[in-house]
């Protein structure tokens, strides 16, 4: 098993930073998640286009190029021969002396990418989950795929401990996304989801959605909705890049669609797993 760090590639286990980057201790950093399907990157475009755009949010320069990022993924995809899962790939703003400052010196930014084996979420995707619905106690730079993760943390731990997948977060009456995916309902026909600024993530897999229901004349807004909508949706989906296009059936102890996938959640999977085949051949 290899791995990237600034720029070579090494063993796994040799791949280390220091107590002192401020990734580790800050959390200064920005990061992806891009799927594998039959040992391609799906979306790779897309997501190293975020990446770049999440660290110059927070000033961070990463010391490569767009395409020298891509060939080095692609590089360690072979070498790990890695069929199907996720490179998860993270840049923090370097190792310095531990000051709430910016380092002065020219530090250099601490780059990682390593691969992770996954299947995809079969069960979760033919029968649906569950979600809870919990306050959204993040920052309002939620747009920056940062590494500061510790809102979406507890969100999740929170769903998980009463048996649940994901936890829907909202800020008062309106829905925000999940702790790690963005959130879609249909009301009257029409899919809605929460439109791109400072409180949602624009998820790949989101706009991948959209994409797919303007191309198939699917009605489609983006727009926040409220609790009262989402409980009372017709149909509810989750998506991200592990979790694709992933039904909802149950939300806080209370069926969707009688706790049955819905129609349109069904056609956008059947959709985007031609995407997935149009781009990775699977
Ligand atoms: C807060 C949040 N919102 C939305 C999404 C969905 O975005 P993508 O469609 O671009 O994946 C993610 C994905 N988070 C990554 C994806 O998988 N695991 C993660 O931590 C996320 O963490």
């Amino acid at each position: 098993e290899f791995a990237l760090l600034n720029g070579s590639i090494i063993e796994r286990s040799e791949a280390k930073v220091d107590v002192e980057d401020r990734g580790y201790q800050f959390g200064d950093g920005v990061y992806e998640v891009i799927r594998i399907y039959n040992g391609k990157m799906f979306t790779a475009t897309e997501h190293l286009k975020r990446f770049f755009k999440s660290a110059e949010s927070i000033g961070i320069s990463i010391p490569f190029t767009n395409l020298q990022l891509k060939e080095m993924l692609q590089e360690l995809l072979i070498k790990n021969n890695l069929e199907t899962g996720n490179i998860y790939m993270q840049v923090t703003r370097g190792t310095a002396p531990r000051n709430h400052l910016f380092p002065t010196e020219n530090v250099v930014p601490t780059l990682v990418a390593y691969t992770i084996k996954g299947v995809r979420p079969l069960d979760g995707l033919k029968s649906g989950v569950k979600a809870i619905l919990t306050e959204d106690i993040r920052w309002l730079r939620c747009d920056i795929k940062s590494l500061n993760l510790l809102g979406n943390l507890l969100a999740k731990q929170k769903a998980s401990e009463q048996g649940c997948f994901e936890a829907i977060q909202h800020r008062g009456q309106d829905v925000t996304e999940g702790s790690s995916s963005n959130i879609f309902i249909v009301k009257d026909g029409t899919v809605i989801t929460h439109e791109s600024n400072h409180l949602i993530l624009k998820g790949i897999t989101r706009d991948v959605i959209l994409d797919l229901c303007t191309k198939n004349n699917i009605p489609v807004q983006e727009r926040s909705f409220t609790l009262v909508e989402i409980e009372s949706a017709e149909e509810a989906f989750l998506s991200s890049t592990t979790a694709e296009v992933m039904p909802v059936i149950e939300i806080d102890g209370k069926k969707i669609n009688s706790g049955i996938p819905g129609p349109l959640t069904r056609k956008l999977q059947d959709l985007f797993k031609l995407e997935i085949e149009k781009q990775c051949g699977v």
